[in-house]
């Protein structure tokens, strides 16, 4: 079966999701807001900024205008950095019907509203068919066929199935979960994680810290995520401790290589700067923080990042603070989430 798919967000994500769903045979709309980028990947076929080097198939027409972007085709992914995701989807609302599934790849949660990608569709366009994709996935690893893993998450699983069937290929194996809010919110959280990660590195620090990281780390996202109503499981998924592995650890992850620039003593926006494609756990680091003081949850991490990316807060000193907390006994901090238990 062949399907017509509009992918909005021409940067690296965007443009090797276009390659692999290109490959698979399908007609793709790619929107690019920017004209001169949009006229030169349908002249050089290559992605030159983001993804230098991969062949754009033919199939894939790179357009500029986000209405044809998206006229009659079967769904349309959301592929542009979270923050200017709902005015992307302010510019569709109209011209979106019925049919038409629509699947985010962003990872973030909106700063002010504290609202998920999920929530700010359904705010704009209530009662659309909505997927979230989301997992283990750096684009310059998929845009070369490198075999990788991945979740669709819908609240209707005929939708999941749906995003499955129109992703899944040899090279990148699709699996389904109903938990939106798990998933959306591992994909997120694990960006504030890495960023962590990075600084580690960038510390001089070796893999026990950044184990210990990664492992406290994924226990206050499941514990933030439990009391938002996520599905606990959720977190020892793809979406989860699997995206929270490749983020920490992988050499293309923007989120770590900010967070080593960080560690190594560079003010937080030359960070960005110097890394050039968008670093979300940075708007997300303000977010989750926001989300812990609202649901009342610990998330040691999550504050000592805030303090160093929003107060100015000296790094080592954080880590003194990390590892000098209350003694607690493991078994009874993950199950009782987090409360002083000695
Ligand atoms: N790069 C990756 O490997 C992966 C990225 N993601 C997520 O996908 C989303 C997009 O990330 P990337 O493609 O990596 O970013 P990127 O930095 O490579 O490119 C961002 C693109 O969005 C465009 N853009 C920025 N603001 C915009 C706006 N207001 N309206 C329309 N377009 C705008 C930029 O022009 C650029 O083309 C992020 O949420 C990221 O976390 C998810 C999985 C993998
Ligand atoms: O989410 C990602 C891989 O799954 C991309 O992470 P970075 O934005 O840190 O590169």
């Amino acid at each position: 079966m062949s399907y017509k798919i509009s992918i909005l967000g021409g940067g690296s994500w965007g443009t090797a999701l276009a390659i692999l769903l290109g490959k698979k045979g399908y007609n793709i709309d790619l929107w690019t807001r920017d004209k001169e980028q949009c006229e030169h990947m349908n002249t050089a076929r290559e992605n030159t900024k983001y993804l230098p080097g991969i062949v754009i198939p033919n199939n894939v027409n790179i357009v500029n205008d986000i209405e044809k972007a998206i006229y009659k085709n079967d769904i349309i992914v959301l592929a542009i950095p979270s923050h200017a995701v709902r005015s992307a989807v302010e510019l569709i609302k109209n011209n979106v019907n019925e049919g038409q599934v629509i699947v985010n790849v962003a990872k973030g949660i909106e700063t002010d509203s504290l609202h998920r990608i999920s929530e700010i569709v359904s705010e704009v366009i209530p009662n659309s068919k909505y997927a979230v994709l989301s997992g283990p996935s750096h684009a310059e690893e998929v845009a070369r066929d490198m075999p990788t893993t991945i979740v669709a998450a819908s609240n209707d699983i005929e939708t999941a199935k749906y995003v499955q069937d129109i992703f899944m290929t040899p090279k990148f194996r699709v699996y389904t979960n109903p938990d939106v809010i798990g998933v959306e919110l591992g994909g997120s959280l694990k960006n504030v994680i890495a960023l962590g990660a990075g600084i580690s590195d960038g510390l001089g620090y070796g893999d026990n810290t950044k184990a210990a990281l990664m492992n406290r780390g994924i226990i206050e996202i499941a514990r933030l995520g439990e009391k938002m109503g996520a599905n606990k499981m959720t977190f020892a998924g793809l979406s989860g401790i699997g995206d929270l592995i490749v983020t920490c650890t992988s050499k293309h992850s923007r989120n770590r290589r900010a967070g080593i620039l960080i560690g190594k003593g560079m003010k937080v926006e030359e960070a960005i700067d110097s890394v050039g494609m968008v670093v979300e756990g940075i708007k997300t680091t303000e977010a989750a923080y926001k989300l812990s003081k609202k649901y009342d949850v610990k998330m040691p991490i999550t504050e000592e990042l805030y303090g160093v990316l929003y107060d100015g807060k000296d790094v080592k000193k954080s880590v003194i603070n990390l590892m000098l907390r209350d003694k607690k006994h493991e078994m009874e901090d993950i199950i009782n989430s987090g409360d002083d238990i000695q």
